[in-house]
């Protein structure tokens, strides 16, 4: 497996969201995660990504495999498309990155400063980081949010790609990216804070 967990608790804001989370990712494998606003995926993936601590269990990955994509995504936005592009491909130690460019169709923007690109393109910008990074395990929050439906179908296929070249995907989505053979985590299940009560808005306001 290229990436276990088991027994994983997570907090936001000092308490405790979901408890008890276990799963396999192989290579060539991805997996969606879905449940409701707030029911704790974006904790999970900053979790998973090491940005904050876990309260419990065990993550077994090497930290170098992973590639964590969210909406904030590093851009610089005084730099120019390829610019950035090359700036991540040294932090990265990789070189090369026209096939980002031509995977994310960013190559027409090539030279615009990522100040003057819109949000989709931006969203674009950030993806293709994740080529030039050249790490085998994505971890996506709501990397469509701003995609056009064409953007989406051709991030769908960057991903095929990178699963069909042997790297894995952990992606929360309320989009169907149309990957049939994803698995799915519904978060939901490991819920550790209780729904609020019925009643709750009727004693506060009623
Ligand atoms: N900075 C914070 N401090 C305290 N609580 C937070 C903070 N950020 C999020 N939360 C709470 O943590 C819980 C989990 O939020 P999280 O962002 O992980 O959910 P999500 O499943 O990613 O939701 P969405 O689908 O809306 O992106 C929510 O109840 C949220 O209100």
């Amino acid at each position: 497996m290229i990436l276990s967990v088991r027994g994983l608790a997570v907090a936001r804001g000092g308490v405790t969201v979901l408890e008890g989370i276990g799963f396999d990712l192989a290579a060539g494998q991805a997996l969606i995660l879905r449940g409701p606003n707030g029911a704790g995926k974006t904790t999970l993936l900053r979790t998973l990504a090491g940005l904050q601590p876990a309260l419990a269990g065990e993550v077994s990955v090497a930290p170098e495999a992973l590639a964590y994509g969210a909406h904030a995504d590093g851009i610089k936005s005084v730099l120019t498309v390829a610019e950035n592009l090359r700036f991540w491909a040294a932090v990265h130690g990789t070189s090369g990155i026209e096939a980002a460019l031509v995977a994310m169709d960013l190559t027409g923007l090539r030279d615009r400063q990522a100040a003057h690109l819109s949000a989709g393109q931006k969203r674009r910008l950030g993806l293709a980081r994740l080529l030039v990074a050249g790490r085998p395990v994505w971890l996506l929050d709501e990397p469509t949010v701003s995609l056009d439906v064409a953007s989406v179908a051709l991030f769908a296929g960057v991903v095929r790609g990178h699963l069909s070249a042997g790297g894995a995907a952990l992606i929360a989505t309320h989009v169907d990216l149309g990957l049939g053979e994803a698995g799915v985590l519904d978060v939901g299940a490991f819920r550790a804070v209780a729904p609020a009560r019925a009643g709750a808005f009727d004693e506060a306001f009623g």
